[in-house]
């Protein structure tokens, strides 16, 4: 059964996008076994990451994002100036993510498809299905930060390396591996009977299969990349991960990416990014208030 979020009347439309998108982040780093990843097991495929710092960098975003959604209401539309206002917003925001965790990246792509999400959202609460909300993210996405610094980020070397999109693309498409990947697979999972947890792990799966992670590309290179969209491939294809046999090849998985370094850092963003998008229509239903 996906969660129900009901919104208390005092409760306003930033906080509850807030709300959203923090749980959204705290069910994806909880949800376990995930390949390579920090989950309620381990670290992964990471030296410098735990649970605890995942939930803790988590929970300081909140602010970064309940001020991103309000940033939505004031500036009303999609434009520049709401464009640099979430740059601004989001700049500062890492900053805190990276106070919390004393320097380690937890969720820089997080803050970046969660942002955009919960400002796509506010914009128009009429309009709360994935694909509206998530088209609307990616005209935000589009336009340019004319104050974003030069960057020299590892997704930046791996686009110019692999000639790939990444993260920024991801947005700008209108995040097309969430929602024809990832939101779908959620959904066959859960009406084929798979408990909620499988079928999280299913949707991770769907989007690891189709996802040109930068994160993996920079860590292990194009065998790190077959490695993961070929093995996620085999286990939905065995049956996912509430079948016998999906369990045995998302082990193999698990093991395959952990001996490349490989960790789909990228798709474990996008899942919290799909089971945002999976909750916001419940969430906002009925909205009819202000900030
Ligand atoms: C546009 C930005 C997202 C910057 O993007 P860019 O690609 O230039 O920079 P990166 O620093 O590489 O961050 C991108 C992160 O996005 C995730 N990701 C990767 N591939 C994809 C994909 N195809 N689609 C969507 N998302 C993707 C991924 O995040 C996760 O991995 C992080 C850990 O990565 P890394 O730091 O490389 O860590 P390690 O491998 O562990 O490093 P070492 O240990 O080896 O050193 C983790 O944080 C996950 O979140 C990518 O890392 C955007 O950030 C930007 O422009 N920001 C500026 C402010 C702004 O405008 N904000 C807007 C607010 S709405
Ligand atoms: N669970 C997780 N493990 C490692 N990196 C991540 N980035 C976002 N979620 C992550």
């Amino acid at each position: 059964m996906a969660q129900a979020y009901e919104l208390e009347p005092r409760v306003g439309l930033g906080e509850c996008l807030a709300d959203l998108a923090v749980d959204a982040l705290i069910d994806e780093a909880e949800l376990s076994p995930k390949p390579a990843l920090v989950d309620r097991r381990g670290s992964g495929a990471h030296g410098d990451l735990h649970l605890g710092l995942m939930q803790a960098s988590a929970l300081s975003l909140w602010p970064c994002f309940q001020a991103m959604a309000e940033a939505a209401r004031a500036h009303g539309e999609v434009g520049l100036p709401l464009r640099e206002s979430l740059g601004r917003l989001g700049r500062e925001g890492e900053a805190e993510m990276l106070r919390t965790t004393a320097g380690v990246n937890t969720h820089r792509g997080a803050i970046w498809a969660l942002g955009l999400l919960s400002a796509a959202a506010a914009l128009d609460t009429s309009q709360p299905q994935a694909e509206a909300v998530a088209a609307r993210a990616g005209r935000i996405a589009l336009l340019a930060d004319r104050m974003q610094p030069q960057l020299n980020s590892h997704g930046d070397r791996v686009r110019r390396r692999y000639g790939i999109g990444g993260a920024r693309e991801e947005a700008q498409l209108g995040f097309p591996r969430v929602v024809l990947h990832g939101l779908p697979q959620l959904r066959r999972s859960r009406a084929a009977g798979a408990g909620e947890q499988n079928a999280r792990l299913d949707a991770l799966l769907a989007i690891m299969a189709v996802l040109d992670d930068t994160c993996v590309l920079h860590r292990a290179g194009q065998p790190g990349l077959q490695a993961m969209q070929g093995g996620a491939r085999a286990v939905l294809d065995a049956g996912g991960s509430a079948s016998l046999a999906g369990r045995r090849a998302l082990r193999e998985l698990d093991r395959a990416l952990l001996a490349l370094n490989a960790s789909p850092g990228g798709a474990a963003d996008l899942l919290a990014a799909c089971l945002f998008l999976d909750r916001l229509p419940a969430a906002l239903g009925g909205w009819a208030g202000s900030l």
